[in-house]
């Protein structure tokens, strides 16, 4: 099944409408403010790339996005809808850091399973488990796999109910370059078939693969750019130099600001 693709609008049409849009969003958890004050919009039919350093607030973010987190202050909208809204259950796929299956059941149970609380047909579990190249493995337990086929099976679990949201929490840890090229293949054939795809990652060459970047630090948004936009706003062809570039931009910047603020306040 596939969405509509995300085309430019023909003249005269407005564009599509976002799919993820967040203003305002604060969460702290405990006495520690996570995320601090988040506005963006996700356009649909792309690859959004959620990029930072580890503990920059990448999981909260994507928590908060398939609505299990609860906000501080400000608002996230999934599809027209505040995040958690129930009727988003069959939109939204999330497969989380930790690969979520049942190890007593076999790869083919573990996406029936999946399915059948989305109601879909038998074709569908098959063509999930294709997606993941695991067809040769569909009848092993879970349990025999190695890292990097489990963690596919946790993939083919979400794509079964074909969401028009999928967020993926760091997917291509543990997996080997051939596999990780893959993925990236199947992501972008998702999206050039209409789904919305967030993809969290600390690694930044990861990042020429979307179409659009959201650069986390200390649960802030540094910037949302696309990936050439990176490369020239950090003055490197390297992607992960242009990211330490901004990031010490930003740090400057805002150096200087607390410098003027306490010279205003003194
Ligand atoms: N329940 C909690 N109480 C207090 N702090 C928390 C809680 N959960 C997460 N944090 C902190 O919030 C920050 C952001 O965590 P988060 O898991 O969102 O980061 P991340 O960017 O996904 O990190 P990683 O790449 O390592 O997975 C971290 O400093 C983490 O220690």
């Amino acid at each position: 099944m596939s969405h509509s693709p995300a085309e430019s609008p023909a003249p005269g049409m407005s564009p599509a409408p976002p799919a993820v849009t967040a203003e305002g969003l604060h969460v702290t958890r405990g006495h520690k403010k996570i995320l601090r004050g988040l506005d963006f919009a996700m356009e649909p039919g792309r690859i959004t790339g959620l990029l930072g350093p580890s503990g920059s607030g990448k999981t909260t973010l994507t928590r908060c996005i398939v609505g299990v987190q609860r906000l501080t202050a400000g608002s996230v909208e999934v599809l027209d809808r505040p995040a958690g809204t129930p009727s988003l259950r069959h939109d939204v796929g999330y497969v989380t850091q930790a690969p979520s299956v049942y190890t007593d059941l076999s790869v083919e149970a573990n996406v029936r399973y999946f399915g059948a609380m989305h109601g879909v047909s038998a074709a569908d579990t098959a063509e999930a488990i294709a997606a993941v190249g695991l067809e040769s493995l569909a009848r092993r337990k879970t349990a025999d796999l190695s890292g990097g086929e489990f963690s596919r099976v946790s993939l083919a679990c979400a794509l079964v109910s074909h969401p028009k949201l999928l967020v993926l929490d760091e997917p291509t840890v543990g997996l080997d370059p051939v596999l990780r090229a893959e993925l990236w293949e199947r992501f972008a054939a998702m999206a050039e078939s209409g789904t919305t795809l967030l993809v969290s990652s600390h690694v930044m060459e990861e990042a020429s693969h979307c179409s659009s970047l959201l650069l986390l630090r200390d649960g802030l948004l540094l910037a949302q750019l696309s990936p050439a936009e990176l490369g020239e706003r950090g003055h490197s062809n390297d992607l992960e130099q242009a990211f330490l570039h901004i990031i010490q931009e930003t740090s400057v910047t805002s150096n200087r600001r607390g410098a003027n603020e306490s010279q205003v306040a003194s």
